[in-house]
């Protein structure tokens, strides 16, 4: 079986290889890096997440019938200039950089690798809310300006706890789901907005399952989580973020699309946000005159949350545990469009 590995910066072609060959003896793998920095490629399932040609990958492709990745574009091109394919595993959390529709037209099974790095997401998602609360960064930085305890210290101005304090998540996902239970152990109270979470569950998980509006309404402190897709864009935009209290604090370490940044800075300036921690951004990197650069109590960080060595090695190793179910004829643990199977049978 000849199998692509088309790696990039995070999780390189040598990694996936590697663990090609912990799974199946005498694989014939050939490795493709995709570009770094990233250069985006898409849309191709609506959003643009996918980084390289599809030019590229149709060359490296060359008869594999197996291909491992994180973010080639699979567009129709790619299917029907290489029939031959059967599998595409993608080590992210959702397939997003594959065309679905042209995948099953072709007859080409996709999987994916929900959570791989659902808990190096979840733990910057509280990190960042933790900075923000309580302005670690900024505190840093004047420390470093020779300055001793600012207005920090100054009640009413010292940061907020999470204990007994309300938090909103927008999503319970795979991500959503970690920050819940770790939120809760600081004494939160915690609320969750998700049309397709069962209700039943959240409640089982000592979470309350709201509407968003009445989620913004009464959280002080909300982190999103949620997929970006074309029903998400701008989920928060300034008709939202009117409904928050007075100075909550704001989190977004899950897409910039969810979020309409044009409003934050008024609502910064205006103290109607009390805090922004955010991680993602409407355009990836922010232009050097980004206006949040200017406004107060931004904790900002370049698109960092999921990339741990851990969630590296788990991509790798559960994009090479599928291929191996493949060889093997067993059932695939993660499949996003289940009815090529039958086709593939
Ligand atoms: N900054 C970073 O480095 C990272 C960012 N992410 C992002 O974090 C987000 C969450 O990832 P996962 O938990 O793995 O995704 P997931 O797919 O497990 O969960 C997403 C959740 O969003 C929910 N959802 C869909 N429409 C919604 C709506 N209108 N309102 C509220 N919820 C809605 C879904 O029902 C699902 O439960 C994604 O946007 C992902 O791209 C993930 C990893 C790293
Ligand atoms: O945002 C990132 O860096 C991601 O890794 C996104 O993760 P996912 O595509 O959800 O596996």
């Amino acid at each position: 079986m000849r199998i692509l590995a088309a790696g990039d910066h995070f999780v390189g072609p040598d990694l996936l290889e590697q663990a090609l060959h912990a799974e199946l003896d005498g694989a014939e793998v050939s490795g493709l890096r995709l570009p770094w920095p990233v250069e985006p490629f898409g849309p191709v399932g609506g959003v643009e997440e996918a980084s390289g040609t599809e030019q590229q990958v149709i060359e490296a492709l060359d008869g594999a019938t197996v291909s491992v990745t994180q973010m080639a574009p699979f567009t129709e091109r790619v299917f029907e200039s290489n029939p031959q394919l059967r599998l595409v595993a993608v080590g992210r959390g959702g397939p997003v950089n594959v065309d679905l529709g042209a995948a099953t037209r072709a007859g080409v099974a996709v999987t994916y690798a929900p959570g791989r790095n659902a808990a190096a997401a979840a733990e910057y998602a509280v990190g960042m809310m933790l900075a923000a609360m309580r302005r670690i960064p900024a505190s840093d930085s004047e420390l470093k300006q020779g300055r001793w305890r600012g207005d920090l210290y100054a009640y009413p101005d010292a940061g907020i706890e999470l204990d007994g304090t309300t938090v909103g998540l927008v999503g319970y996902g795979a991500i959503g789901r970690i920050v819940a239970r770790v939120l809760r152990a600081f004494g939160a109270t915690v609320l969750v907005a998700d049309p397709f979470a069962d209700p039943a569950d959240v409640r089982d998980d000592g979470v309350e399952p709201v509407e968003l509006d009445d989620l913004l309404t009464r959280s002080s402190v909300v982190s999103l989580h949620a997929r970006l897709t074309p029903e998400t864009k701008h989920l928060i935009n300034a008709d939202k973020l009117a409904l928050m209290p007075h100075g909550a604090v704001l989190v977004n370490t899950a897409r910039g699309g969810l979020l309409d940044y044009a409003p934050l800075p008024d609502a910064l300036h205006s103290g109607r946000l009390g805090a922004l921690a955010v991680d993602v951004y409407d355009t990836e990197p922010p232009p050097a005159d980004w206006p949040l650069h200017e406004a107060p109590n931004v904790v900002a960080t370049p698109h960092l949350a999921g990339a741990t060595r851990q969630t590296a090695h788990r991509a790798a190793g559960i994009v090479a545990a599928e291929v191996g179910r493949f060889a093997r004829g067993e059932p695939l643990a993660h499949v996003a469009n289940p009815d090529v199977l039958d086709r593939q049978s």
